[in-house]
């Protein structure tokens, strides 16, 4: 650690306390001290007091883990989505180039419209079909552009122990009374990947582009690829597998699902370069998915006992 770093925080990190944050604050914790000012004391959206914050804190990386990510609600309020996932990333990325600091930022599968057949490169075209899908676009190009070390992490349909999910919604589903079915869509490929997997990774990119410079845009995700619908039913497996009483999950198709947002119908990411550049190795998001089950509703019962 150079002089002029000693005693400043290692880490600033954004939306702290949000999915990825909250496993951030813990893989994160070796680099020493991080700060992160809650949503309540910082807005992203007030590029001004982002500014001053970022200098007060002189920090020695920045990681941004908050973002605008109510995908629904983006149609409603475009300009909020803009300011906090579009503009907000390159008021860090300049404040991160002006200190020298590295700077994290994640991105989103949403950014491409899903008409490949095949996992996306990093380098494939962008073409948005929501409102949240094109201003994290605007933040990945404005964090780029910005001439900062940067890593940009592109992740899918992430879920995790803490905060709001699609497994967790599925979880709470299951506690109905009734027994009706659960309806989700069955034509849209993607790859859940667990916030945990996606904190440890960073750690190890960070760590690997410091001494390389193999700074840029990289692919996070799980190995693997599913449907939300399939994605349930493994879920409810596994909660059963755990002792949880599961309603049935019925496939249905994206037209039969009433929302006013177009998602794309195939977002894999292929994530081998990480992999070459890193050596990061994408767990499959079966085994995240045990993992995020065995963290939120303990280890899976075993039929037979272990011999003690
Ligand atoms: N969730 C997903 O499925 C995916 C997420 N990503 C990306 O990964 C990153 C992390 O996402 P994830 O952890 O799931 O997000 P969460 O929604 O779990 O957390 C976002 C965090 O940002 C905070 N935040 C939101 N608006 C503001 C604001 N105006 N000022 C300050 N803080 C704010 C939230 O605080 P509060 O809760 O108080 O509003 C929360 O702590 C984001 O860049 C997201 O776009 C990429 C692909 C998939
Ligand atoms: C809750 C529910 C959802 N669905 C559908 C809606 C959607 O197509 C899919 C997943 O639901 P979600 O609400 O999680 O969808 P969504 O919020 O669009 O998820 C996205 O969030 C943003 C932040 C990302 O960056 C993406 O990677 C992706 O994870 O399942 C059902 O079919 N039935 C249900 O009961
Ligand atoms: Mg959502």
């Amino acid at each position: 650690m150079s002089e002029r770093s000693a005693g400043r925080p290692a880490v600033l990190l954004l939306g702290g306390g949000g999915q990825v944050g909250t496993e951030l604050r813990r893989a994160l914790a070796p680099r020493g001290a991080i700060v992160a000012p809650p949503h309540a004391e910082l807005d992203l959206a007030d590029a001004d007091a982002l500014r001053r914050t970022v200098r007060d804190v002189a920090p020695r990386a920045i990681v941004n883990a908050a973002a605008y990510t109510a995908v629904d609600q983006a149609e409603r309020e475009p300009a909020l989505a803009q300011a906090i996932n579009g503009d907000a990333p390159g008021v860090l990325a300049a404040e991160a180039a002006r200190l020298d600091v590295p700077l994290v930022h994640y991105s989103t599968d949403y950014v491409f419209d899903g008409a490949a057949r095949e996992p996306y490169a990093e380098r494939a075209a962008t073409a948005p079909l929501n409102a949240y899908g094109a201003s994290k676009l605007a933040g990945e190009r404005a964090v780029l552009s910005s001439g900062a070390r940067a890593l940009v992490l592109r992740t899918s349909w992430v879920y995790g122990a803490h905060g709001r999910n699609f497994l967790a919604t599925m979880l709470r589903l299951a506690q109905r009374e009734d027994a009706a079915p659960v309806r989700v869509v069955g034509d849209q490929r993607g790859a859940p990947t667990s916030s945990a997997f996606i904190a440890d990774a960073t750690a190890r990119l960070l760590q690997g582009a410091e001494p390389s410079g193999a700074w840029g845009l990289y692919h996070v995700a799980a190995a693997g690829a599913t449907t939300w619908c399939e994605f349930a039913r493994a879920i409810f497996a596994g909660a059963a597998r755990r002792g949880v009483r599961v309603p049935p999950v019925e496939c249905i198709t994206t037209a039969e699902y009433a929302s006013p947002t177009t998602r794309p119908a195939y977002s894999v990411l292929d994530t081998s370069l990480a992999a070459r550049t890193f050596g990061l190795v994408a767990e499959s998001w079966q085994s995240q998915l045990e993992r995020v089950l065995d963290a939120r509703l303990g280890p899976a019962l075993t039929l037979v006992p272990e011999p003690s």
